[in-house]
């Protein structure tokens, strides 16, 4: 039998008004894996967390959180669940170090609080009121907030946004620690990287409809290969280069060869063997993969023009 998951959602509708948020969306985050939610601002990530978290009942479609609803199970998911507070929600004179304590305090069996001040870099700030925090301190202390229960599924919503770049790194530790602890993640970012870095699930939603979904590693190469360039003898026959698709070769300058068209695996070793077959010395090939980043830029414009 399958564990449960995660996090189930299945055909999730949300509405305000006239306004379809989400629009029939389905996803299942497996336990102890990050999956990431991406799409473009006002895509429907802020209204699909709400409803995973218990703070909105969804107009159509069902959220299963560790196997429970969210809404009437909210004491029993309560430490289970870490959410990591965008704002708005904590006492604006309450201390850094104070909220730590109080939220360490609700746990069974809570995060060693010396381990996370040293990870996460809290220490200089653990006596400033919470309204003093720069923006980047008060993320870090959210997502400390959040992991200190050692909860089973963390909701990390734009977890880095306003973060330095040391910080990131800092966080993007963290994510790594609680996934090999067997915590399962479910991650809202506009950062591309991020996601590719750290997820091992992804779904793109755009106006409230899952548009794509697949490991990193499946959505970019299914997207193929950016670009390809082969550095050769001068003076190649590129006419008589038979590649698969649309792709073809053309010598840009002289012993500078471009590959045009669609670009796979297929077409990269369908190139070089016409190389080989022309007795050409070749002496540099360069390719650059797509990212995830052009995938999501594709599939989100698509239909969007
Ligand atoms: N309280 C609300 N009342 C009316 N419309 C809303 C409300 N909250 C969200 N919306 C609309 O629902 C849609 C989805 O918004 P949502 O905040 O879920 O998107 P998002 O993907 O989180 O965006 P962003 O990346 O900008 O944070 C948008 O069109 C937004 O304008």
């Amino acid at each position: 039998m399958r564990e449960t998951p995660a996090l189930s959602v299945a055909g999730v509708v949300v509405r305000y008004g006239e306004t379809t948020a989400l629009d029939g969306v389905d996803l299942r985050l497996e336990r102890g894996t990050v999956l990431s939610l991406l799409g473009p601002n006002g895509a429907g990530k802020t209204s699909l967390l709400q409803v995973c978290e218990g703070y909105r009942r969804p107009d159509g479609g069902t959220v299963e959180v560790l196997g429970a609803d969210p809404h009437t199970a909210r004491g029993w998911l309560m430490p289970r669940v870490g959410i990591m507070l965008q704002g708005g929600g904590l006492h604006p004179s309450a201390r850094a170090g104070e909220l730590l304590k109080l939220f360490a305090s609700y746990a069974a069996n809570p995060l060693d609080l010396d381990m996370l001040v040293e990870r996460l870099e809290l220490g200089r700030f653990l006596g400033t009121r919470y309204r003093r925090l720069s923006g980047g301190e008060q993320q870090r202390l959210a997502l400390a907030l959040a992991v200190v229960g050692r909860p089973e599924l963390v909701f990390l919503d734009e977890p880095t946004a306003g973060m330095d770049a040391q910080a990131r790194r800092a966080t993007w530790d963290i994510i790594r620690a609680l996934r090999h602890d067997g915590v399962s993640v479910l991650l809202t970012t506009h950062l591309l990287d991020e996601a590719e870095k750290l997820a091992d699930d992804v779904v793109i939603i755009r106006r409230g409809e899952v548009i794509a979904t697949g490991t990193p590693q499946q959505l970019t190469a299914a997207a193929g290969i950016e670009s390809l360039h082969v550095d050769a003898d001068p003076g190649l026959a590129v006419a008589t280069a038979a590649l698969p698709g649309d792709a073809a070769i053309t010598e840009e300058i002289p012993g500078r060869y471009t590959v045009t068209g669609r670009v796979d695996a297929a077409v990269a070793a369908a190139v070089l063997g016409w190389f080989a077959a022309q007795g050409a010395h070749v002496t540099a090939v360069q390719s650059r993969r797509r990212t995830l980043e052009d995938v999501f830029l594709e599939v989100t414009l698509e239909g969007a023009r």
